[in-house]
């Protein structure tokens, strides 16, 4: 546990941040890459908690990291996967990406993480694979254990994905490999964070693979090689909103390099900003957000972003007028019940905050300082790092919380501030 106090300028904001690669992108590129028919060259991936055990579990199943001068890595795949004890940490990335790719090891894998990750959701995506055939001892949470065979035979999968997009990327990022391809189907409420079934549909084509949504809710990839590819991976996009929410949260501009075309949420990310009275500007290969210091009330529907949420509760905390944030209900699944540390550390920061069944309703109130939970949770330190730009005394509980996908957020964030 590292206490942290987060500093609070006296002048407005005027930086420039440098955001490392996107987790998203990261992992699924590592996941493709594994699966690909020779090796594949990455540049910029990222270097976080979630992307080295990401690469633990791939080496761990057979799979080799060659790293390059200048940011690059070789992924070598192995012609076979071997079965081994998996470390997912806290990521659903590694949890939701990486079961079907032990199905294809020969022998049991299991899969164990930290003690908040045997609260996340993955029964879904476990029971879609035992739909084709997989065969997995204990379902219903980390830690799990799954049979390989060698083979999945795949075809047509039912789940329930309204808890997390991941299920479905999951399990699409590997059907080409599976004897049949799949047919994925989703039954029940909403979908969220569609931003990343798009960024993962994306980078199948891009990998040569036929994969497509057939209609709103059902997806298709067809049995078949995926090529190898290098790719230089983006900014992370959702980190980079932390550092623009800075200059709306005390006033100034902050600009952060921002690719010219992206399939990230890109529009939810800038559009939510603006919304809370950032001034947003794209240049050629940036963005950058102007505040004034007063953050405009806002209903925020975060339902293609629920990244965004403890960013965007900290902001509406700091607006004279409150607000409102909809649509991200399965955030109570995410690194800790996002909706309930959020309610329980604003209050307690003296903002009037309370859980709706699908966010949050923020009313103003008189903010002070004090420890700020972190619950292990990276988005729950950025919202006490946000609020603390403009409430004195704001410490985090534990800015190691941060590493899950950015090395040195403390780091950028002084420099950011100026400290
Ligand atoms: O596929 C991905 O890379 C992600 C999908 C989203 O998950 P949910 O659909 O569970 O929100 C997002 O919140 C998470 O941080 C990353
Ligand atoms: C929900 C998140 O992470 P994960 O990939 O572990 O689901 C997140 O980063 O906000």
């Amino acid at each position: 546990m590292s206490e942290w106090t987060a500093p609070t300028p006296s002048i407005p904001l005027r930086a420039t941040v440098v955001v490392p690669g996107s987790k998203s992108a990261t992992a699924r590129a590592y996941v493709l890459a594994a699966l690909a028919d020779a090796p594949s060259t990455l540049t910029g991936a990222l270097d976080a908690r979630d992307t080295r055990l990401m690469r633990a579990a791939l080496s761990a199943l057979g799979v080799r990291f060659d790293d390059l001068p200048g940011g690059r890595v070789v992924v070598t795949p192995p012609a076979h996967f071997t079965a081994h004890v998996i470390e997912v940490g806290l990521a659903g990335t590694i949890m939701r990406f990486v079961p079907p790719l032990a199905a294809l090891a020969h022998g049991p894998s299991s899969f164990h993480g930290d003690p908040e990750a045997e609260a996340r959701p993955v029964a879904p995506l476990l029971e879609g694979l035992a739909q084709v055939g997989v065969m997995i001892d204990h379902p219903q949470a980390v830690p799990f254990t799954v049979h390989g065979t060698g083979e999945v035979k795949g075809g047509r999968i039912t789940i329930d994905a309204s808890g997390s997009s991941q299920f479905v990327s999951g399990l699409l990022l590997a059907g080409a490999r599976f004897a049949e391809g799949l047919e994925l189907h989703h039954h029940g409420a909403a979908v969220p964070s569609r931003p990343h079934i798009r960024l993962t549909l994306a980078m199948l084509t891009d990998r040569g693979v036929d994969a497509t949504e057939l209609a709103p809710d059902a997806w298709r990839v067809r049995p078949g090689t995926i090529g190898a590819r290098d790719e230089v991976i983006e900014p992370d996009l959702v980190n980079a909103a932390v550092f623009l929410a800075a200059a709306i949260a005390v006033g100034g501009r902050v600009t952060v390099p921002w690719p010219d075309r992206t399939v990230q949420a890109e529009g939810a990310i800038l559009s939510a900003l603006a919304a809370l009275g950032g001034t947003v500007t794209r240049g050629a290969g940036s963005v950058t957000v102007m505040g004034s210091g007063r953050v405009t009330s806002a209903d925020v529907d975060l339902t293609e972003a629920s990244e965004l949420t403890c960013i965007v509760a900290a902001l509406l905390a700091l607006s004279p007028d409150g607000g409102r944030i909809r649509g991200v209900g399965h955030i109570r699944g995410h690194e800790t019940d996002r909706l309930a540390a959020l309610e329980s550390e604003l209050n307690a920061c003296g903002a009037r905050v309370e859980q709706t069944p699908d966010g949050l309703l923020i009313a103003p109130g008189l903010l002070q300082g004090g420890m700020w939970g972190t619950y292990a949770d990276h988005r729950m330190a950025h919202a006490g790092a946000v609020l603390g730009l403009a409430v004195p005394g704001v410490v985090l509980e534990d800015v190691g919380a941060t590493t899950k996908t950015m090395a040195d957020f403390p780091g950028l964030w002084a420099q950011m501030v100026g400290a």
